[in-house]
């Protein structure tokens, strides 16, 4: 039988970490060697032998983590939200100088959620206008959420592809915040509501027809599976991997 692989999670007694760390620890495969949370000294990952870090954490901490992580050898799955195209160059940057470490950003762990993003994107170049739409739990610290983000992203990327013009908006007046925010010139629209936990819909609409593909994450297990996966899949994919769907044989 092979060794287990060596896991760490960073942010371990928060909603998601806390439920990550139950789920490395309760999988054959891996074992929970670590489990930091605010104030944790990073050396207790080298000093465990962390082969892999989970980081689920908080925008502000994720990029000190994530750099001690890179310097030290230690693979990370990383699922706490705030990239930036700056950010992403400063991890690109690390890894760089540590090439056989590899790093994965992933703005949903939920299947449904990466299935999601991908329908949208495929769909997108079909239709005059798209329009998102976040739903969160109200402790949720960023806006729009980075699956919001994402998917806005990826819409933006297949509407340029197919050579789209900006979407009709007739606005003239408006209270601030009332169209949402401009991701890529893809309006995207944030609720906070206390009895929430993780959902989006994707609107989509042309002549006489309109497109919703809605996800709901009714638990925080919905993340699990995905999590896993990447944590297996990580430790032989050196360099930066942007998104799930990168290991999830999707084409
Ligand atoms: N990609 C995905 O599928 C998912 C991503 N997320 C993202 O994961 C992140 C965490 O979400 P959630 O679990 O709801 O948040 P929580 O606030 O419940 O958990 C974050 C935990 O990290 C701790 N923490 C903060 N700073 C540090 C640090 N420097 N080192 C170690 N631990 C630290 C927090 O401590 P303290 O409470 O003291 O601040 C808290 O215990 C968010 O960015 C969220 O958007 C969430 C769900 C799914
Ligand atoms: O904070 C959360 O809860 C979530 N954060 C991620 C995001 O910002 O997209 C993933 C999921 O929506 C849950």
């Amino acid at each position: 039988m092979s060794a287990k692989l060596r896991v760490a999670v960073i942010g371990a007694q928060g909603r998601i970490g806390s439920e990550a760390a139950r789920a490395v620890a309760a999988a054959g495969d891996l074992e929970l060697v670590a489990a930091l949370d605010r104030d944790d000294d990073l050396g207790a990952l080298v000093e465990a032998g962390a082969q892999v870090a989970v980081d689920l954490t908080h925008p502000d901490a994720v990029m000190g983590n994530l750099e001690f992580c890179v310097r030290n050898g230690v693979n990370a799955v990383v699922g706490t939200t705030g990239w930036t195209d700056e950010r992403l160059a400063e991890l690109r940057g690390w890894l760089a100088e540590s090439p056989a470490t590899g790093v994965l950003i992933a703005p949903n762990f939920s299947i449904g959620a990466v299935l999601t993003m991908r329908f949208a994107a495929q769909a997108a170049r079909f239709f005059e206008s798209a329009e998102v739409i976040e739903l969160h739990h109200p402790n949720k610290a960023d806006a729009p959420s980075g699956t919001a983000t994402r998917t806005a992203q990826l819409i933006a990327q297949a509407r340029r592809a197919a050579d789209l013009p900006p979407q009709p908006d007739a606005t003239s007046t408006a209270l601030p915040g009332a169209r949402g925010a401009d991701v890529d010139g893809v309006p995207v629209h944030s609720v906070r509501l206390r009895g929430l936990l993780a959902h989006q819909e994707v609107l989509l609409g042309d002549q006489g027809e309109t497109l919703t593909i809605r996800h709901d994450s009714l638990h925080h297990s919905s993340f699990m599976p995905g999590i896993l996966l990447g944590v297996r899949r990580i430790v032989s994919t050196p360099g930066l991997t942007y998104g799930l769907e990168n290991f999830m044989d999707l084409d």
